[in-house]
């Protein structure tokens, strides 16, 4: 049973240009995702640069506004309280970054910045508070001196791992993980990957994986959405993706992993052009509200705009 699906997820960002600075297009960074989440599991959300992940990521947990569509958590409408200091979502759902420590003060203890989400979502007295903060340094493998640290004190798989510390410092639900390892070395990547697995083994954690690097997400992900131009090209378990590719796009995404000869230009140029015929042939289908599909070469212009814009929700 999933605990959280999200709707029909639209994020458009308005183009302005022209004398008098009107809309004159959208952005499509997110455009018709639809998804669930199980307790327990990995998913991961896979793409190229600017196709759309982290906008999606972001605007699941509120920082990004949603154009339309919904957010469902435990049988309820969120959509329009995810930010709600009080809500079970809120606290529930966390995101950790590249970077953990930008979203730290820099100007504060490790102890100030792992108190902020305790005192926000927990009541507890100053002694029980300093005793979870030294049990959440425990979990994730780091003693009670760096309490007094700054940020910048630590390496880059520590500050991943105080990111990480800080999330689960209200027992969460989900993590959503925007390219968690990215910016470290190899070496380190691994330990902080399988200290995610550690922890979501011990507190039934769901996480959302997001990265570029299919590799990774191979380690990772139960369940893996490849993305591309805001939208899902294919959906699957991590066994259809890696054995059974359906879509050129992901097979390119594949054949990127090991770089065992590097690919001429021309043959780059090649690949980009099927993937963008792909792409277009699954954009020139129109699903109706029973998942019915018809090609949209059989209607007319107007009534292809008119479903199309019905279809983003701006009637
Ligand atoms: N605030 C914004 N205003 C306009 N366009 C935006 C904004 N934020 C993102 N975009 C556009 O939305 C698209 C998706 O961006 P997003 O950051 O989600 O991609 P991504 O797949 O996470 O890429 P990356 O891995 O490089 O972060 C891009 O084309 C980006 O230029």
């Amino acid at each position: 049973m999933s605990f959280m699906q999200i709707k029909d997820l639209n994020v458009h960002y308005p183009i302005r240009g022209g004398f008098f600075n009107t809309v004159v297009d959208h952005v499509y960074a997110v455009d018709g995702v639809t998804m669930e989440f199980e307790k327990g599991k990995t998913y991961g959300l896979v793409g190229e640069s600017g196709s759309g992940k982290s906008t999606t990521g972001k605007a699941i947990i509120g920082l990004e506004k949603i154009t339309s569509g919904s957010v469902i958590y435990e049988g309820e409408d969120v959509t329009n309280k995810r930010r709600n200091r009080n809500s079970s979502f809120n606290r529930d759902i966390q995101m950790i970054f590249q970077d953990s420590t930008s979203a730290m003060n820099p100007r504060k203890r490790i102890q100030d910045v792992l108190a902020e989400p305790i005192r926000n979502f927990m009541n507890l007295s100053p002694k029980e508070e300093k005793k979870r903060m030294i049990e959440l340094l425990e979990i994730v493998g780091m003693s009670e001196e760096a309490l007094l640290k700054y940020p910048h004190e630590f390496s880059g798989g520590q500050k991943q791992r105080l990111g990480i510390a800080r999330a689960v410092a209200c027992n969460p639900k989900m993590i959503i993980a925007d390219e968690p390892v990215s910016a470290l070395d190899l070496s380190v990547q691994a330990q902080v990957l399988n200290f995610m697995k550690d922890i979501q083994t011990e507190f039934g954690l769901s996480y959302l994986f997001i990265s570029h690097d299919l590799g990774v997400v191979r380690h990772m992900c139960d369940h893996i959405s490849i993305m591309y131009k805001g939208r899902f090209v294919e959906q699957g378990t991590q066994k259809d993706i890696y054995t059974n590719p359906q879509h050129v796009y992901t097979n390119r995404l594949l054949s990127a992993i090991p770089k065992i000869e590097p690919t001429t230009r021309a043959q780059r140029k090649e690949e980009r052009r099927a993937v963008e015929i792909a792409y277009r042939a699954d954009a020139e289908k129109y699903y109706d509200q029973d998942g019915k599909v018809y090609p949209l070469k059989d209607f007319s212009p107007t009534h292809k705009v008119a479903m199309m814009t019905s279809e983003r929700g701006e009637n």
